[in-house]
């Protein structure tokens, strides 16, 4: 990939991004330029991956063939807008990663004629496991921003009326997995089990579980099944969490994250 990309806002995902496609060769530094109105930011982006921050924005947008906007939702984005209207080139494409903003909120912000393209990233990145949701405005295609978003994950194309689910379930989704493997190891510790032992029991479960899901091709009660005698340890372990809150808390925190996501939109 050739392109010249210029990132407005340098935060943590930007970072994650650019850290991604550096290490796994789809970009080289020298395609990359930052702003940012934080100086910190900018400097620290420079130290660790060389890439460009010292041209102004105005350079970097007419230099640029994509152009990430990677602030947050609450941020200026009208003025933003308004720059890059100003500078960047016609065929330039957004590719908004901003939680909640819509194709239509970006076409007004920075011309509904440009190809706008709204992903969602997720913050495995450096894993190579981890989906964007990626949704197409009217004026972009695949093939101009497939190899970028490449570099930081898998992409799954979504109808735009599906991101902001997929925000708040798969993007946010490893939440519900790190505080399940804390809470898990917890409970090996709070049984008796020294907490070193306990976290390594834990991250296999996990790992072993996710491979026997992918192998056996099983729903995870036919697994289930298979891993509990009758009136045994496993079954009277499942009774207690039948009876607790647990698949319906997970469920609603997922709700609200979806909720959220769509408030952050309308809120700008
Ligand atoms: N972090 C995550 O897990 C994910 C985040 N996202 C989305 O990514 C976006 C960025 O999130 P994140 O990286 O966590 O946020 P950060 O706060 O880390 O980064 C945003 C950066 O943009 C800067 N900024 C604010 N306004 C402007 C402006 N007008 N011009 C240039 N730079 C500006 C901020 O500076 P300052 O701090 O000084 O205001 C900050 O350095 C958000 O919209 C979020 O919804 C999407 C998926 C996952
Ligand atoms: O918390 C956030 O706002 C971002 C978007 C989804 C995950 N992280």
């Amino acid at each position: 990939m050739q392109s010249k990309i210029h990132f407005i806002g340098g935060g943590q995902m930007a970072e994650a991004i650019i850290r991604a496609c550096l290490a796994g060769g789809t970009l080289s530094a020298s395609q990359i330029s930052v702003s940012d109105i934080n100086e910190g930011r900018l400097q620290l982006l420079q130290a660790k991956y060389s890439v460009d921050t010292e041209s102004t924005q105005e350079q970097g947008l007419q230099a640029a063939d994509l152009i990430v906007i990677a602030v947050r939702p609450q941020d200026d984005l009208s003025a933003l807008g308004a720059r890059v209207r100003q500078s960047a080139s016609p065929p330039a494409a957004i590719i908004s990663i901003v939680a909640g903003v819509t194709i239509a909120q970006l076409g007004d912000y920075f011309g509904a004629e440009r190809p706008i393209v709204r992903v969602i990233p997720n913050t495995l990145t450096d894993t190579g496991y981890g989906y964007s949701g990626v949704a197409l405005g009217a004026a972009a295609s695949r093939e101009q921003v497939e190899g970028f978003l490449l570099g930081f994950g898998k992409v799954q194309y979504l109808e735009e009326s599906y991101i902001d689910i997929f925000t708040g379930f798969g993007v946010a989704g490893p939440n519900y997995i790190y505080y399940f493997i804390e809470s898990f190891t917890d409970a090996g510790v709070l049984a008796g089990l020294p907490r070193e032992q306990a976290w390594k029991v834990a991250l296999e479960n996990m790992l072993g579980a996710v491979a026997m899901l992918q192998q056996t091709g099983l729903h995870p009660r036919q697994l289930l099944d298979i891993n509990n005698s009758p009136g045994g340890v496993g079954m009277h372990g499942l009774y207690e969490l039948n009876n607790s809150d647990f698949a319906a808390g997970l469920q609603r925190s997922v709700l609200a994250a979806v909720k959220r996501t769509t408030e952050l939109g309308v809120k700008n």
